[in-house]
């Protein structure tokens, strides 16, 4: 066995931190451990839209590449972009303790959403996050955003957009807090302020990142994707999921929108959660009772309607 592991981690420098905060936590176990950076082609373009490269989870595909190529020992991510379906051979080995799981609204003069002037212009590239701001200002104009943290936020400082929507855990991350940035009451995405090490189970560091695991955090995030799960990728549509402890209570809490945000699908339920079937159960059960609303079946067809018309002549 080598002396220390190497990570693989994306360039951006939002994935860079999160692999150094594997380093630290690795080092606190006794092992010392180096980073690989991926590149990938999502990474080098920015202009395209990410679904011509194979859309979600392209950037968490070409790190598990390299792992089974044998390039590392261990993919660092945000767990919020790993799609449900890892490579067959591979795991989730730990979770580190989340961080922050809300979104942060992020204007030039510190404006809340209900302050921004009609017909405002907003970045963000996500289907949540688009429906869950339309539906509470139907008159924003929402524009689509891509790019690392700090182009983002370029955007808003250059007037090019009035605000933009990034998540509190990034931001705090890399030390770009703002005192302006004012928090949003979204559910907000399974995974979001979580960071993984996905990696083999026969892999001789699998134990070393195993130790690493946050438990509290894996129940939430069980819970969290096993509604996503559920509901499935088949469709792209705005959906939120996020689980909170109230004791020793789980509470998930999921809803989907329709695209524009007029139509929206909300439950929570609690449990009393002990282990990971218990987590996977709750999400599971949420998605039992979400699914039997009469409004699911409209709110699903309409978000399946713009893919099957593309394939139409
Ligand atoms: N898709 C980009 C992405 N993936 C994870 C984070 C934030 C960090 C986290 O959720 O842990 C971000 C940026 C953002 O949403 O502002």
């Amino acid at each position: 066995m080598k002396a220390h592991p190497t990570l693989l981690t994306r360039g951006s420098p939002l994935a860079r931190r999160q692999t150094e905060l594997v380093l630290e936590a690795l080092c606190g176990f006794g092992h010392d451990g180096c980073c690989r950076v991926v590149h990938s082609c999502g990474d080098r373009d920015r202009m395209t839209p990410l679904s011509a490269f194979g859309g979600f989870g392209v950037f968490v595909k070409a790190l598990e590449e390299a792992l089974l190529a044998g390039e590392g020992d261990g993919a660092v991510h945000s767990l919020k972009d790993v799609p449900c379906d890892l490579a067959p051979g591979l795991e989730l080995a730990c979770h580190l303790p989340r961080g922050s799981a809300r979104d942060l609204l992020v204007t030039a003069d510190g404006l809340s959403l209900a302050d921004l002037p009609p017909g405002a212009r907003v970045g963000s590239s996500s289907l949540r996050r688009r429906a869950q701001l339309l539906r509470a200002r139907p008159d924003l104009e929402i524009s689509s955003l891509r790019g690392n943290v700090e182009t983002r936020l370029r955007r808003v400082d250059e007037g090019d957009l009035d605000a933009i929507v990034l998540a509190e855990a990034g931001l705090q991350r890399l030390g770009l807090d703002r005192d302006g940035a004012r928090p949003l009451p979204f559910i907000t995405a399974p995974g979001q302020g979580i960071v993984v090490v996905e990696a083999s189970p026969s892999s001789a560091w699998f134990e070393a990142f195993r130790s690493l695991d946050d438990r509290s955090t894996r129940l939430q995030a069980l819970a969290e994707r096993s509604f996503l799960a559920q509901v499935g990728l088949g469709c792209h549509l705005p959906l939120a999921s996020e689980a909170r402890w109230e004791g020793d209570r789980l509470v998930l809490t999921a809803e989907i929108l329709s695209l524009d945000g007029v139509w929206t699908e909300r439950e929570s339920l609690s449990s009393a959660v002990v282990d990971d079937e218990g987590a996977v159960g709750l999400g599971r059960e949420l998605w039992t009772r979400l699914a039997s609303r009469p409004q699911m079946e409209t709110l699903l067809a309409a978000c399946r309607l713009p893919m099957e018309a593309g394939v139409r002549p």
